[in-house]
């Protein structure tokens, strides 16, 4: 029978010493609610002797009544005083959590220079500081601070720190690769002597500063340990800790151990993206498992070869971790990138068809050019249809206008665009937060008397690239607009070597793609159906 895996979530404690993740206490319940759906064992909330925010999140998450155990940070004792009188064991007693973690010394470098105290009173201290919580009626674990490098100098002590805090009755020994510096082989050596010379149940908690958390953690399991700590997205101190988002479906799909229910582990991926979202930290496409591109193909040989079966470019079925296929369209596509993109869209394309090439052969043109559609799906979507139905255009350009000044040390932008819908001429002025906004602006108001649903949507991203950086000012640029609103946020591209070109261009096409969703909203009225070419043909 597969072993179970006890999983410990530290991103609210360890997570947050990554650079840049700062989370309110706010922030911090939102995310226990959502570690707690995903199933995770032990929710370490954070330090309650290092801050108030973190004493704040130990009051106010007991109200949540979450499944997971919730379980406060300290440090062993400080030297040379009693147990009892700890500022930090005393807090984490007072937060009422049932569960405690402390962090002690286990290599006897760091207890002559970073506690400046003996390696008796080191012993001392861990002793003292698990048979406190124990009195206190807590579950305790022992974070073995450096376990491996403290092995590697003098193995007997850092066995001796870890039967300290045995002989004072805590429930885990957590053996941690803190500086991340250990290789999986050493890892497997180091746990596997543990597990021979100790009684109490094995953790494992491992730093990325070698790229090689998730590898040690799993090597870890392999030699006998039932708990991983590690964080979501592997957010943590300088290069990171151990992922749980790679850690948990390599654990459980390639290991066969049991860490989630398998509908569980079906929100892995929308965990992951809500908390990146919380903590601002944009998460890398090609994040495995999870990541927007780890099941996205771009190649046309691995479209077409994964059309006729999956498996032959997935490693797994995206579901299982709540993920998804993608399809990408760019100059390195073939065919069946296209016909699975257009199939995505509703339309009826076949191989061989010869508007296919063409639109291939215009993509290729294009993104030599300079545009970019992987990041653009709403031009892609534009192009798709305008090639494969007959969707006829909603408005016309007939020209448009900027003038901008400085004026009483103001810069006022003001935006005139004249259209033509229907074969009614509209022109329109506006003045905007600077040129782009205020094109923006003008082309709303010129079409929002035939659409006033336009009004519920607003441009959410806006990114400027130049595209051949040797032609200094005279570069060409790619500007990329997202947008958001009625329940959906897309992306258009424009280049040109004129940046209010450029934008006007992405504007467009975001509009144009605003339309087309606003009928899918309307439910198409009739007229706006036939002016798009939603009919296939
Ligand atoms: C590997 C890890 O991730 S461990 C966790 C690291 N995380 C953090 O440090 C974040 C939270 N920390 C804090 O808020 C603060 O550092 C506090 C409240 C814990 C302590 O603050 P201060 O009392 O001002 O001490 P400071 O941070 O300057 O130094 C740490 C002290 O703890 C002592 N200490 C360090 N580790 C241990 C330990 N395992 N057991 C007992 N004492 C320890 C050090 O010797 C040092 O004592 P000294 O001042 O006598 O030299
Ligand atoms: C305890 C801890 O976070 C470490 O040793 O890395």
């Amino acid at each position: 029978m597969s072993a179970n895996i006890s999983i410990f979530d530290t991103t609210l404690r360890d997570g947050t010493q990554g650079e840049g993740i700062s989370l309110s206490a706010d922030d911090k319940l939102k995310i226990a609610l959502k570690l707690d759906a995903l199933g995770v064992h032990y929710i370490e909330g954070g330090n309650p002797g290092s801050n108030s925010k973190d004493i704040e999140f130990f009051q106010r998450v007991k109200s949540l009544g979450l499944n997971a155990r919730i379980t406060a940070f300290g440090s062993t004792r400080r030297k040379n005083s009693l147990a009892e009188q700890d500022a930090s064991l005393l807090r984490i007693v007072e937060s009422g959590v049932p569960a405690a973690t402390l962090v002690g010394k286990a290599w006897d470098f760091h207890v002559h220079t970073a506690l400046q105290t003996s390696l008796e009173e080191n012993l001392a201290m861990i002793f003292d500081s698990f048979a406190f919580l124990k009195r206190n009626g807590m579950e305790a674990m022992y974070d073995a601070e450096h376990f491996f490098d403290g092995y590697k100098h003098n193995p007997e002590y850092a066995l001796a720190a870890l039967r300290k805090a045995q002989d004072a009755g805590a429930d885990w020994l957590v053996l941690c690769d803190t500086n991340g510096g250990t290789l999986p082989s050493e890892i497997h050596e180091i746990v596997s002597r543990v597990r021979s010379e100790l009684t109490a149940s094995i953790g494992i908690h491992t730093h990325n500063d070698c790229e090689l958390a998730v590898a040690n953690t799993l090597s870890a399991v392999q030699a006998g340990a039932r708990q991983v700590q590690g964080t979501i997205n592997g957010y943590g101190e300088r290069c990171g800790n151990a992922n749980l988002c790679s850690i948990i479906p390599n654990l459980q799909i390639k290991m066969g151990y049991n860490c989630l229910p398998d509908e569980k582990l079906r929100t892995l991926t929308s965990t992951a993206r809500y908390v990146s979202e919380i903590a601002n930290v944009h998460m890398p496409v090609g994040q495995a498992y999870v990541g927007n591109a780890a099941f996205a193909h771009k190649g046309g040989i691995h479209v077409s070869a994964i059309m006729k079966d999956s498996k032959t470019y997935e490693h797994i079925q995206p579901e299982l971790v709540g993920n998804k296929q993608r399809i990408l369209v760019s100059e390195l596509a073939g065919q069946s990138n296209i016909i699975s993109k257009a199939h995505e869209l509703g339309l009826d394309v076949n191989s061989n068809n010869e508007k296919t090439k063409q639109i291939i052969d215009q993509i290729k043109e294009l993104e030599h050019q300079g545009y970019q559609f992987e990041g653009a799906d709403a031009s892609l979507e534009l192009l798709l249809r305008e090639a494969f139905t007959d969707m006829k255009e909603i408005f016309t350009v007939e020209s448009f206008k900027m003038h901008m000044e400085k004026s009483n040390g103001v810069m006022i932008s003001e935006a005139i665009v004249k259209i033509n819908v229907d074969g009614q001429q509209v022109y329109t002025a506006a003045e905007g937060n600077g040129p782009v906004n205020a094109l923006d602006n003008a082309l709303r108001k010129a079409l929002v008397q035939f659409y006033p649903k336009i009004e519920q949507i607003h441009l959410s991203d806006y990114k400027v690239r130049v595209i051949d950086e040797k032609d200094a000012t005279a570069a060409k640029v790619r500007v990329l607009v997202e947008s958001t609103g009625l329940d959906n946020t897309w992306s258009t591209v424009g280049v040109s070597s004129n940046v209010i070109e450029a934008s006007w261009e992405a504007l467009l096409g975001s509009i144009r793609y605003a339309l087309l969703s606003m009928d899918k909203v309307n439910n198409g009225s009739p007229d706006i159906t036939e002016r798009l070419g939603l009919i296939n043909h």
